[in-house]
């Protein structure tokens, strides 16, 4: 039965976040050849970003834009959302399993009275159902889930669901829907960021990570200087973060990020359960760490028993030898 679906995009530092694109992905399998129309909801212009996601598979794409929608609060974007989604009456729904998408969606879902299927790894269509599987207790088993009537919601894990090709030829309209956003009892004043700016740990492809075993904000330099040449984002675990070394923000875990990177490089993490939680369905895990019994070589691709201060600069000048030899 094909279905329309709406996918809402999300627009971050003026830039469309990856798992819009993803999301069109899903929604081509949640569609069975129905319409895809992707939502974005910002106070700049928004057209560039519409084409994009049509480049991306959808067929249209509306826009809310408004002064009230210049930071995310949940008040301005489910009001701009529920006026789509009452105009457009889709069938299925989704979005990124994002800080946004985790804090709108249920809101959403309630709001329209459906079930909401969160932290979607995949999707498949199995010709009666459309079929989506999410990790449970912590990522150590996987639940297979449908919606048997009604809307179908869902939000996707970054970085699980692969994005179709970009292709500029194809073509679709992207109009501007206004919409009256009031009473928003939250106003943003002022973002005050606590990490540099660089690849978004949630959507990076390439994580280092550091644990207690870094001893020192510096420990994290290092770290950092693998992370440049790999083209990767720093993590951290929470005895780090708990050390005072950096940040929260930076925290891989059950109480932190959840991240699914090709490439995971645990450097000085023992490999508590609550760490693993966070990052255990990477694609390639490599430890780095002094201590043989360490539980994260349990989960490990690849482990090297050795201090993380030697290896590191190592791994870093090699692969710097290999990029310019390529
Ligand atoms: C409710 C709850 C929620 C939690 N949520 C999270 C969470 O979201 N994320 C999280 O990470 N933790 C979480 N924790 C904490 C978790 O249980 C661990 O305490 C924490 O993950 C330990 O961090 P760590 O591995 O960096 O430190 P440690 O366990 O102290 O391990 C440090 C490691 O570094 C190694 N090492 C030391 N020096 C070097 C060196 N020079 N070179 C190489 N290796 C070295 C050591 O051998 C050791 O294995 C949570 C705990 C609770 C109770």
């Amino acid at each position: 039965m094909s279905r329309k679906v709406l996918v809402i995009g999300e627009v971050r530092e003026g830039a469309l976040r990856n798992v819009s694109f993803e999301a069109i992905a899903a929604a081509k399998t949640m569609s069975d050849g129905g319409e895809i129309v992707g939502v974005l909801c910002g106070s700049d212009d928004l057209t560039e970003m519409g084409k994009e996601l049509v480049y991306y598979g959808a067929d249209r794409v509306v826009t809310v834009q408004s002064d009230q929608l210049k930071s995310y609060t949940s008040e301005g974007y489910s009001q701009a959302l529920m006026a789509v989604i009452d105009d457009e009456k889709p069938e299925g729904i989704v979005m990124g399993h994002t800080a946004i998408g985790k804090d709108v969606t249920p809101k959403l879902a309630s709001k329209i009275e459906t079930g909401l299927i969160s932290d979607a790894v995949d999707i498949e269509e199995t010709g009666e159902n459309i079929v989506f599987t999410r990790p449970i207790y912590s990522g150590k088993a996987f639940e297979k889930k449908i919606i048997t009537d009604g809307l179908i919601f869902a939000t996707i894990r970054p970085n699980n669901i692969k994005a179709l090709d970009r292709d500029e030829s194809r073509s679709g309209e992207v109009t501007a829907k206004e919409v009256d956003i009031k009473d928003l009892r939250t106003v943003i004043k002022d973002i005050i960021r606590k990490t540099s700016e660089g690849v978004d740990l949630s959507e990076a492809n390439v994580i280092i990570a550091g644990g207690r075993g870094v001893k020192s904000e510096d420990g994290f330099k290092p770290l950092e200087e693998l992370a440049e040449v790999l083209g990767g984002a720093v993590g951290a675990s929470r005895g780090a973060c708990d050390a005072e070394y950096c940040d929260y923000s930076l925290q891989i875990g059950q109480t932190g990020k959840v991240v699914t990177p090709d490439l995971y490089i645990a450097c000085g993490i023992s490999g508590a359960i609550q760490h693993l939680a966070g990052m255990s369905n990477s694609k390639v895990i490599v430890a780095i760490n002094k201590d043989p019994e360490a539980n994260i070589f349990n989960v490990a691709d690849y482990g090297i028993v050795g201090d993380l201060f030697d290896v590191v600069p190592k791994l870093t000048e090699e692969i710097k030898q290999i990029k310019v030899n390529a």
